[in-house]
C-alpha cells in the first residue's frame, strides 16, 4: 500500500494461491479488514511473477524468512535489493535480519525497513515516519525515494545493525511493558520499565557499534515508546494478558515471544547486561513468576544512571 501510494507498480505475493486469488477478487486483505488495496496492486501466487520487480519487500515473521527468502532468491535478478521488513534475530544463528538474508540470498542486496508503524496505521495513510537502512547510502536514499510520500516518510540510514538491534529488542521490552500494565503496577512502573528497557536496548547497540542517534531514533526509541504504550501492540498485549495470568491472545503474532530468548543469548555473549530482557525471557520459558521476577528487577543493587 506504502509503495502504491508512492506511485510504483506493485505486485503482492501470497503462498496461498485461494488465498491470493480471495485477495484479488475481495480487494481487500482479511489481515487487514476495511482497507481496500489499491487499484494498481497486482496480486499474485506466483513468485516469479513478483520477483521481477527493481525491489522486493519480504514481510513474513523473522523466524520465517531465510525460508522465504531462499523460495525467491534464484527467481532474482543479481543485486536486486531485498528489504526485510521483519524486526527479530533468527533461532539457532542469532542472525539478523540482513545477515540471513545475504546469506539465504547472496546474489541479492539486503536492506532493512523499520520504525514505529503499526500496519493497520500504516495502511490507512496515517503518517508515519520509519527508517530504512543498507550499507550503501545511495541504495538506502533510492529506496527511500521509491517508498516516500506525503504519508509516509522514511529517513535513510547505513546503520544497518542499530536498525535491526532497536526492532528486536523493542517487542521484547514491549511484553514487559504489557505485564507491567496487565498486573496493574502503575503509571509510574511503567515509565521506569519503558526507561530502563530503553539502556538495555542501547547497551546491546552499542556492544555491536550502533550509532546513538540510531538507537535513539524511529527505529531504537520511536518504535519503543509505541509498542510500550498500548495493547494495539501485539507484544504489549501478550505481556497484558501474561500480567492479568490470561492466555496469550491466539492468532496474533507477538515476536517479542521468539526473541526474547535469542536476545538473552546474544547479550550475554557480549557481556551486555539485560536484565529486563532476561526476566521477560524467564517469564516465558516458565522458569520463574511474575511476581518474583518483578521483585528480583527491585532489588537488584543500586547503582549510578547510566
Ligand atoms: N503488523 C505490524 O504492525 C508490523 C509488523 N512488523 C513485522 O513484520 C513481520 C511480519 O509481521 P505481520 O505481517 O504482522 O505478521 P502476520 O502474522 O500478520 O503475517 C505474516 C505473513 O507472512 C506470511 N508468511 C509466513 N510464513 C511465510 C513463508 N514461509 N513464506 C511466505 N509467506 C509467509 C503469512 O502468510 P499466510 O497468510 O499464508 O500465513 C502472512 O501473510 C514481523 O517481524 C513483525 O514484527 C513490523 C512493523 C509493523
Ligand atoms: O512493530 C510494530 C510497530 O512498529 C508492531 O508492533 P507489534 O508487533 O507489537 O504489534
Amino acid at each position: 500500500a506504502v509503495a502504491a501510494r508512492a506511485g510504483r507498480a506493485v505486485t503482492l505475493y501470497a503462498r496461498d494461491a485461494e488465498h491470493a486469488a480471495r485477495i484479488a477478487s475481495a480487494r481487500e486483505n482479511p489481515r487487514l479488514p476495511g482497507i481496500p488495496l489499491a487499484s494498481r496492486i497486482a496480486v499474485t501466487a506466483d513468485l516469479a511473477a513478483a520477483a521481477r520487480a527493481d525491489a522486493v519487500l519480504v514481510v513474513v515473521p523473522a523466524q520465517h524468512l531465510r525460508g522465504a527468502v531462499m523460495h525467491v532468491a534464484p527467481l532474482l535478478a543479481p543485486g536486486t535489493p531485498l528489504v526485510a521488513c521483519a524486526k527479530g534475530i533468527e533461532h539457532g544463528t542469532h542472525k539478523f535480519m540482513t545477515e540471513v538474508i545475504a546469506e539465504a540470498a547472496p546474489c541479492a542486496t539486503p536492506a532493512i525497513l523499520s520504525g514505529p508503524s503499526f500496519a493497520d496505521d500504516v495502511a490507512r495513510g496515517l503518517p508515519t515516519a520509519v527508517t530504512l537502512a543498507a550499507p550503501d547510502e545511495a541504495l538506502a536514499a533510492a529506496l527511500v525515494q521509491a517508498l516516500g510520500s506525503p504519508t509516509f516518510r522514511p529517513y535513510h540510514s547505513t546503520d544497518v545493525r542499530g536498525v535491526e538491534i532497536g526492532g528486536a529488542a523493542k517487542n521484547v521490552l514491549a511484553i514487559a511493558a504489557g505485564i507491567v500494565a496487565g498486573r496493574q503496577l502503575g503509571a509510574s512502573a511503567l515509565a521506569a520499565l519503558t526507561t530502563r528497557g530503553f539502556a538495555e536496548l542501547v547497551r546491546l547497540g552499542r556492544a555491536h557499534g550502533a550509532r546513538s542517534e540510531t538507537l535513539t531514533g524511529l527505529s531504537g526509541l520511536g518504535d519503543l515508546i509505541l509498542t510500550c504504550a498500548g495493547p494495539q501492540s501485539r507484544n504489549f498485549a501478550a505481556g497484558l494478558a501474561l500480567g492479568r495470568g490470561e492466555p496469550l491472545p491466539a492468532g496474533k503474532l507477538a515476536e517479542g515471544q521468539y526473541t526474547a530468548p535469542v536476545l538473552v543469548e546474544l547479550a550475554a555473549a557480549r557481556g551486555v547486561e539485560m536484565p529486563v530482557a532476561q526476566a521477560v525471557a524467564a517469564i516465558l520459558a516458565g522458569a520463574v513468576t511474575i511476581d518474583a521476577a518483578i521483585e528480583a528487577l527491585m532489588l537488584r543493587p543500586f547503582k549510578a544512571e547510566e
